[in-house]
């Protein structure tokens, strides 16, 4: 399978299109699907704000999910991370709709990646999915992407606070079969911002696979900026709706502080 361009030291740098409806998506400004200085390495499209308007009136929301993302794919040669977040985990997708959410997106990625190798299928932009981990069904859901040959990148968000078990949640997420382990959690003092960054040193140093630790909001904003030197290999930046998440910068900043950092 084509590894995802995420590398230590450099950050790949992330943006979400977070947007409300599929008319919103189509018109995003063409600038954030070409690389440069202001536009991302990778592109996250946040599914789920548009998962309950897809879903009304029934039908094949793999299909409807499909044809916005071929349609995203026709603009880019960026890779492409789908996304559906969980009400429970920050996002709009209701409890009850998230596995059959991610089924959608796991069609979706299959029939856009090259089934034979999970490598980019014929418009060589390549398509990896988010699954959250904290549900019983997370490792069916790995496996099964991966059997379509698409990258997983395992997730887990706290919006409350810094759980003490992450460095377990992300040695768990690759037992799952995870391409890759994010987690992005919520300080309640710089303790906590200090934690993250540990457990991104311990565990892109005890995994195999590549490693995001994000601290979430103002107090954790320094880890989006330096957790690539403490072993993270991406960081989200503000798309074009704005942040997805507290606490992005802009891809301009992040950009200018890796290059400041670069070795
Ligand atoms: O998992 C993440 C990380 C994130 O929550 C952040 O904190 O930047 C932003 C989300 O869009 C993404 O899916």
């Amino acid at each position: 399978m084509k590894p995802l361009p995420f590398c230590s030291r450099t950050p790949a740098i992330i943006s979400s299109v977070t947007c409300m409806s599929v008319e919103d998506v189509h018109a995003v400004d063409g600038m954030w699907f070409t690389p440069g200085t202001t536009s991302p390495d990778v592109l996250e499209w946040r599914v789920d704000p548009l998962v309950s308007a897809l879903t009304a009136g029934g039908g094949d929301l793999g299909g409807k999910i499909a044809e916005v993302a071929t349609a995203l794919r026709a603009r880019t040669q960026l890779p492409l991370i789908l996304t559906v977040r969980s009400e429970a985990e920050g996002g709009q997708c209701a409890e009850g709709a998230y596995t059959s959410a991610v089924e959608a997106l796991i069609q979706c990625a299959g029939e856009g990646n090259d089934s034979r190798g999970g490598n980019p299928g014929a418009t060589g932009v390549q398509i990896a999915l988010d699954v959250e981990v904290a549900r019983p069904d997370s490792r069916a859901l790995i496996e099964k992407a991966r059997a379509q040959g698409s990258h997983v990148i395992a997730s887990f968000h706290d919006f409350c606070a810094t759980p003490p078990d992450l460095l377990e949640r992300m040695h768990a997420m690759e037992q799952a079969g995870a391409s890759v382990a994010k987690i992005a959690v919520t300080p309640t003092n710089m303790d906590d911002v200090l934690s993250v960054l540990r457990v991104a040193h311990r565990a892109q140093a005890e995994l195999a696979i590549p490693v995001i630790a994000i601290s979430m909001g103002r107090m954790g904003a320094v880890t989006r900026l330096m957790g690539a030197e403490f072993g993270s290999c991406a960081t989200f930046a503000t798309g074009p709706q704005g942040a997805s998440a507290p606490g992005q910068y802009s891809v301009a900043q992040v950009r200018q502080l890796a290059q400041v950092l670069k070795p």
